[in-house]
Parts: C-alpha cells; structure tokens; sequence
C-alpha cells in the first residue's frame, strides 16, 4: 500500500491534470477575449457560453462531476482520501477498498442532474449554432455533419437519466445493502460497533449470538470451539431472519469466506470486518464480565477466521487501531456512503 501511495505522489500528471489546466486555459482566454469591443452581440454570448462549458469541464474534473463521474471507483477513494486530487486518484487509483465499491456505490442524484442538463444543454447549443444561415460555417454539409452532434448529446442526456450504455454501470453501482454484517472474532467488538451503527443510521441491530442453539453456547461456554457442522445451522437461521426483514445490522463472526457466501446469497449484503490484534483482543476479552465466551478461545478463532481478501467484493475492513467506537462507525459510514 506504501509502494502504491509512492507511485500515487509520483504520478501527479496525467491526461486528467492536462485536460484540466487546458479548460480551465481555454475558459480565461475565453472570457477574457469576450471583453473584446469588436465582437457582437451573437459572438460575444457564444464566447461567453464556451468559456462557461470550459470552466464546467475543467471543474467536473476536479469533483467527479460528468462525463468524469462515470469513473465512481475513483470518486470513492477520493472521497476517503480528500486530499488527493482526482486527477491523481484517476491516474493511479489506489488500493481498492473493495467490498463498498462494488456492492455499496450509488450514484449521487446531483451527478444525474447535471450530467442530464449539461448534455441537453451542450446538444441544444450545437443546434443553436448550427441552424442558422449566417452561421460562419457556410457549407450545409458541414453544419448538418456538426449539427448531428447534438443527437450524441441528447442521447447522452436521456442515457444518463435511464441508465442506457455508457451509464448502464452506475445503475448496478446504486444497489445499496439492505443487510449489514459487523464480522470479526470474539472480542472484536461486533455487538458494541453494530449497536452504534444500528442506531446512528436508523437500522435494526441484531445479535448474531441469539440464534445459536444452546448446544453451541454450551460449547463455547466449555472452551470447545465451534465446527462447521455447528456452525451451518446457525448461520442459516441468521440468513432466514436477513431475508425476511431489511434494514439490519447483524453482529455475526462470519469467520470462513463460505459462511460469508451463505450470509450473502440473495441478499443485498454487505460485511464490516474488525480488523484488531490479537494483544488489543486478548485485553478485552479479559476484561470483559458476564459473556459466556472465554478468552481461551481466542486462538481457536483467529485460526479459524479466513480473512477477507479482495476477490469479496463485499467486504469493508476496518482498521480498529486506537479508534473509539464514534470513530469506528464514523468510518464505516464514510466507507458505505451510509
Ligand atoms: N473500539 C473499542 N475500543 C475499546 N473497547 C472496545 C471497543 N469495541 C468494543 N470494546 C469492548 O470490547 C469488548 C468486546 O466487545 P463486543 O462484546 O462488542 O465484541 P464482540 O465481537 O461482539 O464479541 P463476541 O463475539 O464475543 O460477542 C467489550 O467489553 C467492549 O466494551
Ligand atoms: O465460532 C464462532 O463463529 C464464534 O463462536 C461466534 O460464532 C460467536 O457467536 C461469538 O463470537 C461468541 O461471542
């Protein structure tokens, strides 16, 4: 991640950062030749409204705004790491936070506003300019070839808004999780960080523990970890209570990739994974009164905890380093747009 943070600091120019400083050029030059006196009326407004797409251009480079927006990947990590440019994000996006991107990206009603006005707008400026007979282009084939860019732009106008190729992706990107899992081993703080979450975006909480049969309490409470033939039926129950409600955030370990696969199938789900050591865990875990697991089992867990790797689209792994539980859930909310 360093090595790729090197590669980011070094890359600062790309066609991006290029296209950027040659609208926001061509936008000064604009204006500036609009104040010429010997221009009229018709020149000077059609100067003044290019110099305004310009400036349009080279600011909806800087903030993700159409056309740039379709790279939403990007606008992710630019929105976690707001001090990178987006030129820069673009020109070397970084480490992909994964799971939100995929299963939790929406995309942002502004951005459909503008995307759909600026299209009609630029479509209804080519006809504008193209019909009428003292337009400085005398060639009637000429104009009919420029003013048939106004269909792309219109096309472009109603694509946005319905979500026809090229958006058709941004529309799969604004399926949000009706499901959250809060995932870890024991200790990781799940039940706390779920609660909070629960209650700051308005969702229910659920506590994974309370479909565990008593066999598997009994088990745990013994010290004997947990096998996957225990461990089947009790995620199911969880999955079955998922997919009969919505708007849950379920502490649950979700400890193997396949528990995960199980959690998620047909549900619009995605996991939070505590990432904290195994030092700040076994704290806890001492500390902690009146839970029936013990911090023998401590190891058992981490051994069994397959963790989340990239190809899990719909996994967000949060670092819990000296974070306080605000924190942690402001994280998380920053990461699933929430
Ligand atoms: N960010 C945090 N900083 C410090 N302590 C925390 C934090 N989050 C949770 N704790 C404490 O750690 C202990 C374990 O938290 P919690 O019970 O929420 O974990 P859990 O993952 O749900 O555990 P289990 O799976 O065993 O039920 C609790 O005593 C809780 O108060
Ligand atoms: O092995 C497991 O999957 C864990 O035992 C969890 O299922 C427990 O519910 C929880 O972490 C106990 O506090």
């Amino acid at each position: 991640m360093e090595e790729e943070q090197k590669d980011v600091e070094k890359k600062p120019f790309s066609f991006f950062t290029g296209l950027q400083y040659a609208t926001t050029g061509a936008a000064t030059l604009l204006f500036l030749r609009s104040g010429n006196r010997f221009l009229t009326h018709a020149q000077r407004g059609k100067t003044i409204t290019a110099a305004v797409c310009c400036l349009y251009l080279s600011v909806a480079n800087e903030m993700g705004w159409l056309p740039f927006n379709y790279f939403v990947k990007e606008r992710i990590s630019i929105k976690e790491q707001p001090t990178k440019s987006f030129c820069t994000q673009l020109a070397s996006p970084s480490e992909s936070k994964t799971i939100a991107e995929q299963v939790l990206r929406k995309d942002c009603f502004e951005c459909r506003v503008i995307g759909t006005g600026s299209c009609t707008f630029i479509g209804t400026f080519i006809l504008y300019n193209t019909w009428t007979s003292d337009y400085y282009i005398k060639r009637p084939y000429v104009r009919a070839a420029l003013k048939s860019f106004a269909a792309v732009a219109f096309y472009g106008a109603a694509a946005r808004w319905f979500y026809l190729p090229p958006f058709t992706n941004l529309k799969e990107m604004m399926i949000k999780p009706e499901i959250i899992y809060v995932m870890g081993v024991s200790g990781a703080g799940k039940s706390t960080v779920a609660e909070h979450l629960a209650e700051k975006i308005s969702w229910t909480f659920i506590d994974g523990d309370n479909f565990h049969s008593r066999a598997n309490i009994e088990k745990m409470k013994n010290g004997i970890p947990l096998q996957d033939e225990d461990r089947w039926p009790w995620l199911e129950n969880i999955r079955v209570h998922a997919l009969e409600n919505s708007k849950l955030v379920i502490a649950c370990s979700s400890l193997k990739k396949k528990y995960r696969e199980l959690l998620a199938k047909d549900l619009q789900a995605v996991f939070v994974f505590l990432d904290v050591t195994r030092t700040e865990l076994e704290m806890r875990m001492t500390k902690r009164t009146g839970h029936f697991m013990p911090c023998s089992m401590l190891d058992s867990q981490l051994a069994t905890l397959e963790y989340p790797r990239a190809d899990e689209k719909n996994v967000v792994v949060v670092k819990i380093a000296d974070l306080s539980i605000d924190g942690i859930v402001t994280q998380i909310c920053r990461s699933l747009d929430c």
